[in-house]
């Protein structure tokens, strides 16, 4: 479908006030697009159905499932990035949003100091005041920006929208292989990925690699990691290990996986409980869809193969694989009436200095406040 049909279909379903997704992979040329037939709101409690997951932070709560069953599939390949000017990334926030984070990041610190409390992830919500938003000149803007990203825009009128441009993987699976990563430590880009990275940020980093690792051993068998790696996610750079497996047949079940990585470290803490109680505690907020996790589950996708070059039509080879990618809903932004609520986090340790931890958070705010204008 050309690239005017795709959006102006985006928009009648958003007009008619019905559910839809509309997605492109990090590096991939094709935007696809699920459009609900009507308004229910469904829900997946075991991940095990066909379609297109949007699922919180706190692991108690419904995960909003858009069922390939219930809905029509559509794709635009040939989506054309314009040029975006990035004149408007400078909105002030608030001074007492400041007062209040830095205190919260000083109770954690001395939480960390004082208790099994090892790291934890803390955020807050930024807001941008904006009347009549063009959400899909927004959607096209975070396209044509952030290709290494995975670029959403979600909607139920039920439960609200959101969009946004995530460095994070949570979880790929195609049929019994399972990939995942490590993401932490943030710094700005300034023109290379070849930087040096403070002991803050190693340690920060390694946390959630041994985390992942020891988690996954229950469920997976045949672990490896990649070497530690600088990535770049916009204008922030992280460091990031590959991490991969084979399924264990027992526990081949997605829900399984997905229980033993969310909320990882990246984006909660450690020990898991003891972080998800002092984020539920102190941060002051509910972070809904934020630092939740999303994406495409158990898509059917068919793969060719040629085996013979002389007989082309009877050596053809179709293998019909399951995939799921999920992506943790990182560097998003909800849309409500007249405002837009930014949501951004950094992971505390012993190590945290509260000025920087904050000048983190403003950093990642400009992933968002780029395509706003
Ligand atoms: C929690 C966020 O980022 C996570 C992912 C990469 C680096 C992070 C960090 O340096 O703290 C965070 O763990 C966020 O962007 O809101």
């Amino acid at each position: 479908m050309d690239q005017d049909t795709f959006f102006h279909s985006l928009n009648t379903q958003f007009q008619d006030a019905l559910p839809f997704v509309a997605y492109r992979k990090p590096n991939e040329e094709r935007i696809q697009a699920l459009f609900q037939h009507d308004d229910e709101l469904h829900e997946t409690k075991e991940l095990s159905e066909s379609g297109f997951v949007f699922a919180p932070f706190d692991d108690t709560s419904k995960m909003i499932l858009l069922p390939l069953a219930a809905s029509e599939l559509i794709y635009c390949d040939g989506f054309k990035s314009e040029p975006v000017e990035h004149a408007n990334s400078n909105f002030e926030s608030a001074l007492n949003q400041k007062t209040a984070y830095i205190e919260t990041i000083q109770k954690a610190i001395t939480a960390i100091a004082e208790t099994d409390l090892k790291k934890v992830v803390l955020s807050r919500p930024d807001y941008v005041v904006k009347d009549n938003l063009e959400v899909f000149e927004v959607f096209k803007r975070l396209l044509s920006t952030y290709k290494t990203a995975f670029v959403y825009c979600w909607y139920h009128p039920k439960i609200g929208l959101w969009l946004g441009a995530t460095p994070e993987t949570l979880l790929k699976t195609e049929g019994q292989r399972m990939s995942t990563m490590a993401l932490a430590g943030t710094q700005v880009y300034k023109g290379t990925t070849d930087v040096s990275w403070g002991t803050k940020e190693e340690q920060e980093q390694q946390f959630v690699t041994d985390y992942i690792v020891s988690n996954l051993n229950t469920v997976v068998e045949q672990v490896s990691t990649s070497e530690r790696r600088t990535v770049r996610a916009g204008s922030l750079l992280h460091l990031q290990t590959q991490i991969s497996a084979r399924l264990k047949k027992e526990y081949s079940s997605l829900l399984h996986i997905v229980r033993a990585l969310h909320p990882t470290p990246a984006v909660c803490g450690l020990p898991k409980p003891e972080a998800k109680a002092f984020i539920l505690k102190h941060e002051n907020y509910n972070r809904e869809f934020y630092s939740g996790f999303m994406g495409e589950l158990h898509f059917k996708t068919r793969q060719t193969r040629n085996t013979n070059r002389r007989n082309v039509e009877n050596n053809v080879y179709a293998t019909v694989k399951t995939v799921s990618n999920l992506y943790v809903n990182l560097r998003c932004m909800q849309v409500l009436p007249n405002t837009i609520a930014l949501y951004v986090g950094g992971g505390i340790t012993k190590d945290s200095n509260p000025e920087a931890e904050w000048e983190e958070t403003v950093n990642k705010t400009s992933t968002m406040k780029k395509v706003l204008f």
